[in-house]
């Protein structure tokens, strides 16, 4: 029962893969490096360099590996970048996943978990957010991301392809035995660019934005850690493999903490785990970025099972800086 990883040389997918090689999982890796990094392959599992838009690739890694599953995690998701090359999204992340699960249901590989976005929900009509709230991306990223949910029903309808569309909050942290970590190049996420500052590796956190209408005037969001990420789709795999034949197992579900922290009071959270005092650089809104995000994570809880462990922000800011330090 090996689950092939998009994008396991990434972030997410690499604590992911970890998670699955210690409860014993069989795994394999796909990964063009094209985001990612070579040092956060995790010792063990096999790794295929290769791009998941190139089904000759895919059939023969299917068949060689006999895949049962595959956690989608390959993608660009940068979403500034995503407003100015709207293209290279549609084309890199929702027609490359077309190319990907069209190659799983000729090869018989019924079970697939993708990694989307609380961007799919644009800016939010109620908080906390909850998977019944109107989808309306505000931007490409976004409906690149809703474009696939929107194809895994018809793959359902006529292959009988099982899903689950994880739609992640604000993902943040590191593995807690320091084995991978949050790495981007360019970085544009607010917990590594402030401990670049507190590492002196920038002067200044540019803070975008002090007018929000929130409490302090910055912006809200729901920052979850990345080892419950790797522990929801763990989850997510057992519930697509277990769920008798008359159960609706296919669905999307939010990953978030459910609680809300501002950028101001991450801030001055790092300042307390690193002693440094993280000077600030006001700066105007970034475009796209709404209020506040905060997710319901009701469903999450009762259809998964899922308990997040790292739910205080001390906790998440505290790993990251374990990993860096
Ligand atoms: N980081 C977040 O806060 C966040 C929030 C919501 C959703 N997501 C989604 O989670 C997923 C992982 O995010 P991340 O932060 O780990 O990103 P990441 O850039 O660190 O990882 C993505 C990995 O996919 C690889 N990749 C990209 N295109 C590929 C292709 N065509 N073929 C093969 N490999 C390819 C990259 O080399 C990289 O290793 C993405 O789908 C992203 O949209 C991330
Ligand atoms: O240097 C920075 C970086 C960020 N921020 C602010 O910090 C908050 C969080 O920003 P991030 O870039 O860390 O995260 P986003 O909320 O913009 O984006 C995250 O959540 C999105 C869902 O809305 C997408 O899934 C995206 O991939 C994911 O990174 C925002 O208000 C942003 O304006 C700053 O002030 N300074």
């Amino acid at each position: 029962m090996t689950t092939l990883i998009t994008g396991g040389a990434g972030y997410i997918g690499s604590h992911t893969a970890l998670a699955l090689r210690d409860a014993g999982k069989p795994v394999v890796i796909l990964d063009d490096i094209s985001t990612g990094f070579r040092q956060l392959l995790p010792e063990g599992i096999p790794f295929v360099e290769g791009d998941i838009g190139d089904s000759q690739l895919l059939q023969d890694l299917f068949q060689r590996y006999e895949i049962k599953s595959v956690m989608h995690f390959a993608a660009r998701s940068l979403v500034g970048q995503s407003m100015k090359e709207p293209g290279t999204y549609f084309l890199a992340n929702s027609a490359k996943t077309a190319t990907l699960i069209q190659a799983m249901v000729q090869n018989n590989v019924g079970h697939f978990i993708l990694s989307s976005t609380a961007a799919v929900y644009g800016e939010p009509t109620a908080i906390p957010i909850d998977e019944n709230h109107v989808l309306q991306p505000t931007n490409p990223y976004g409906l690149s991301k809703k474009i696939i949910e929107d194809m895994l029903p018809w793959f359902e309808k006529a292959h009988g392809l099982k899903w689950i569309s994880l739609r992640y909050f604000n993902a943040a942290g590191a593995d807690p035995q320091g084995r991978s970590g949050e790495i981007h190049d360019p970085e544009t996420h607010l917990i590594p660019n402030i401990l670049k500052v507190a590492l002196e590796e920038k002067e200044a956190l540019q803070v975008f934005g002090n007018d929000y209408p929130t409490p302090d005037g910055t912006c809200i969001r729901d920052y979850v850690h990345v080892t419950d990420l790797a522990k929801a789709h763990m989850q997510a795999l057992d519930f697509l493999l277990h769920s008798a034949r008359e159960e609706k197992a296919s669905g999307t579900i939010n990953l978030g903490s459910g609680s809300g922290y501002s950028v101001l009071e991450v801030i001055e959270t790092a300042r307390r785990i690193t002693g440094h005092p993280i000077p600030v650089q006001w700066c105007p809104r970034r475009p796209g970025d709404p209020a506040i995000l905060v997710a319901s994570n009701k469903k999450a809880k009762e259809k998964l099972n899922w308990n997040p462990k790292h739910t205080n922000l001390e906790s998440i800011i505290q790993t990251a800086w374990d990993y860096l330090g």
